[in-house]
């Protein structure tokens, strides 16, 4: 049995509990300690069944069973003990695309461009590439004229995005293209389901144009569709839809917990009412439901958009699924750390790529974000092991 010595102030020397916790397990001495500015010391001395040396001055240091800082001492061990990575693989990167050929910069998103069909586009996923991003994201700028209050658009073989796909498929045959199954970019709306004429939603009328749209863009060879719109039964109804027309091996990317949030500036130029469909970003048991929900439907990926906000709910998501998770970190994330990097009131980097190992360590298996080529580059580099210890 080791014999233990507590001291303390004086005045706390009625506290029993403290020195009855000791008391229990062990033999234990008080010695009243006078001292303004010591608070407690526990000092462990020589058990007095084991062969002790009386001469051995007794350690002043307290004891301390536990410290944590010696796995942390050095880089080596740092890296070591590192639970999560992160790997160019893990990164969906989106683009945007329109049918002109230059570059347009998009104003809110410094960095970020409508990239010029076919030139720049093809010249950002070789560079994507080239640093180990593989996945992409379509997201299409659809021209007025083509939008519709039903979107046919959407599911229009030579659309801008099942082309896009056949021209990337073509020049980069082992590419993975996640298409975005929304009805908001080809609706004169701008909602994400058929408005009747008294505003309601019409959901069931609207994945009838989903169905569609999904099998065009796997027609187009897309590898996995994205549900993006918060419809009732979309899942099920797109992964029926895909089955009847043999594309059983197209995988459906569920935004599963889409919610009304306001980051998502890039995409809401006029401000719409989305809330009888996406959900309030003060629930999380609803976002669990849904997730299940999709599950049951049939969906091979669970998304949570946006991803910074929401890192509870990707661990809720983590720990009730065997499915993958995606995080999507969205247009107004990207923004306010390029705006906040540029007015040097952070370290644009270091904050990024903190962002993306945080929403690993929350779960996220695949995470889209604007960041993808940026933050790949930064991994792929000699002094990778820097960034995270
Ligand atoms: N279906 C449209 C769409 N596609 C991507 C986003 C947001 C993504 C981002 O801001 O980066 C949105 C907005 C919305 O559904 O309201």
């Amino acid at each position: 049995m080791a014999l233990y010595i507590l001291r303390f102030p004086c005045k706390i020397r009625e506290q029993k509990s403290y020195v009855g916790l000791r008391a229990a397990s062990c033999k234990v001495r008080i010695i009243p300690f006078r001292s303004k500015d010591i608070a407690c010391q526990l000092q462990r001395i020589e058990a007095p069944s084991l062969p002790s040396n009386p001469a051995a001055p007794l350690n002043d240091q307290p004891l301390l069973s536990r410290r944590a800082r010696r796995n942390r001492k050095c880089p080596t061990q740092r890296d070591a003990f590192r639970e999560t990575n992160i790997s160019p693989a893990n990164l969906i990167y989106p683009l945007f695309i329109h049918e002109v050929e230059v570059d347009i910069p998009i104003t809110t998103m410094p960095g970020r461009y409508m990239l010029g069909w076919r030139h720049g586009l093809i010249e950002e996923v070789a560079r994507a590439r080239d640093v180990g991003v593989n996945s992409i994201k379509l997201y299409p700028k659809v021209p007025e004229a083509l939008k519709s209050p039903t979107g046919e658009e959407a599911y229009n073989d030579n659309g801008l995005v099942p082309r896009t796909v056949r021209l990337l498929k073509d020049r980069f045959p082992d590419i993975v293209i996640y298409t975005d199954v929304n009805f908001d970019e080809y609706s004169t709306t701008g909602h994400g389901g058929i408005v009747r004429e008294d505003g309601v939603i019409l959901n069931d009328e609207t994945i009838h144009q989903l169905r569609k749209q999904a099998v065009s863009q796997a027609r187009a060879g897309a590898d996995v569709v994205c549900t993006s719109e918060m419809l009732d039964g979309r899942v099920g109804a797109i992964r029926a839809a895909l089955d009847a027309e043999s594309f059983q091996h197209v995988s459906i990317m569920s935004y599963s917990v889409k919610y009304t949030s306001s980051l998502y500036g890039r995409f809401r130029q006029v401000e719409l009412d989305k809330k009888t469909y996406q959900i309030n970003p003060a629930n999380s048991r609803e976002a669990l439901l849904e997730a299940r929900e999709d599950e049951a439907e049939g969906a091979d990926i669970l998304m949570v958009k946006p991803a910074l906000p929401s890192l509870d709910i990707i661990r809720l998501l983590k720990d009730q699924t065997l499915l993958p998770i995606g995080a999507c970190q969205v247009s107004g994330e990207y923004s306010m750390i390029k705006a906040a990097g540029l007015l040097k009131m952070i370290d644009e980097e270091k904050v990024m790529m903190e962002s993306l190992i945080c929403m690993r360590r929350a779960g996220a298996d695949v995470i889209l974000t604007y960041f993808a080529l940026q933050a790949a580059t930064i991994l792929s580099s000699a002094n990778t092991k820097t960034i995270f210890n």
